[in-house]
């Protein structure tokens, strides 16, 4: 699966299996890459037995709000009273509830609890993973959540890719003038940008957040100052993210699940890769999913993750997110597998290490307790992985109970 560049449309079903097949690992990297049986003529230090099962590369979470203080069980009696997650986020909920804790936790517990989840990503399948702050909204907290994800990345096996949030909800104290609030925040690109703090800046563009004019400007100025960006685009009213994403060259637009049939031709005839989060829908008890379908038909590139977050999708497990994917945005199993491997490898500017079994790649591979590629979507809401290798090391086995 040595792709140069993300899989569009149709492509995504030239999904490249091979049978009996073995990889060869030397410092952390896939050297070579053959049959069983020419394998045997290889004097390695160690073996590892897949035993006929499914061998792929570790998954890629390419959109993940990894690190933040709290929890927000209380919300889910809320939401099934049929209050709406804007309503929630208006009444200084929601993401504004998180933000509260996030600035009360210090740093050690930050970086505990992100150690935690990554913990469980990895075991879960899950080798590289985006990670965004926007739970701080003020200078400080901002700089404390990238300042964490930024160790987690050094302390923990997974790699971890840095995205600038600040622009995630507007804050009580700039509710009248958010204009002055992404002021503060793209103040802030400079010192980010130099302390090597994050690579991508993302913002929320919804009703009762930021609108597109605001997006348009902020993500601008964050273009000038060499971030990649990204959007939180088209989620839950449809203000035109998804063309906007288009438009600023974004190298991924993110959600769209109210997007236009414009947005999505103009998305197909693009560079930006949509990432798709059918767990917020679901999540959210909502019958709209993104038409993911109609995307790849049309011709675009689309990964999906999980969004993990503590409110609109609270999951590591991106192994359920491709049964959703499967049985809510009607993929087929080669699409999905492209869609947490490759594509979301390029969605994060990964696509040259990450996403693939090729030579010259990480070796970052996942043997799952699965007999073949269209098992995983298919048995859900379990956890198929069996060994999972980071570098060329395993970083987790499942232990049998018998
Ligand atoms: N929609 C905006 N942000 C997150 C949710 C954050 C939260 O609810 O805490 C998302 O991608 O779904
Ligand atoms: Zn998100």
């Amino acid at each position: 699966m040595d792709k140069k560049g993300p899989v569009k449309g149709k492509d995504m079903n030239d999904l490249t299996v091979m049978e009996d097949a073995a990889v060869a690992i030397t410092n952390g990297n896939v050297v070579w890459i053959g049959s069983v049986e020419k394998a045997m003529n290889i004097q390695a230090e160690q073996t590892i037995d897949a035993e006929g099962k499914l061998v792929t590369p570790g998954l890629v979470e390419p959109h993940t709000h990894l690190v933040f203080g709290g929890s927000r069980e209380k919300e889910m009696a809320l939401k099934q009273q049929g209050v709406d997650y804007l309503d929630i986020l208006k009444q200084g909920g929601g993401i504004l509830a998180t933000v509260n804790a996030t600035k009360k936790a210090n740093y050690e517990e930050l970086l505990d609890k992100t150690l935690f989840h990554l913990d469980r990503m990895a075991m879960h399948g899950i080798t590289t993973v985006e990670a965004k702050s926007g739970y701080g909204l003020d200078r400080d907290t901002e700089l404390k959540q990238l300042k964490v994800a930024k160790e987690a990345n050094v302390k923990h096996p997974l790699d971890v890719i840095s995205t600038f949030l600040g622009a995630h909800a507007i804050p009580p104290e700039y509710r009248e003038d958010p204009e002055s609030f992404l002021d503060v925040m793209s103040d802030m690109f400079d010192e980010i940008k130099e302390n090597n703090l994050a690579e991508f800046v993302d913002i929320f563009t919804e009703t009762g957040v930021f609108t597109v004019e605001q997006s348009r400007r902020y993500l601008q100025k964050a273009k000038e100052k060499g971030f990649g960006v990204k959007l939180h685009a088209d989620e839950i009213d449809q203000l035109g993210g998804t063309e906007l994403a288009v438009e600023v060259g974004a190298i991924s637009g993110d959600h769209l699940a109210v997007a236009s049939d414009e947005g999505i031709e103009q998305l197909a005839a693009s560079n930006t890769i949509g990432v798709i989060l059918p767990g917020t829908s679901f999540y959210l008890g909502k019958d709209i999913y993104a038409k993911a379908r109609q995307m790849i038909d049309s011709g675009a590139a689309i990964a999906i993750s999980t969004d993990f977050n503590p409110g609109s999708s609270v999951t590591e497990n991106l192994q359920f997110i491709m049964s959703i994917a499967a049985l809510r945005l009607k993929l087929s199993p080669a699409e999905i597998w492209y869609a947490v491997t490759v594509n979301a490898a390029h969605a994060i500017s990964r696509g040259h290490e990450a996403g693939s079994i090729a030579t010259g790649r990480k070796a970052d591979i996942v043997i799952w307790d699965a007999p073949n590629y269209m098992y995983i979507p298919y048995h859900y809401g379990v956890n198929h992985a069996k060994t999972v290798i980071k570098n060329g090391e395993v970083l987790y086995e499942r232990q049998s109970i018998r």
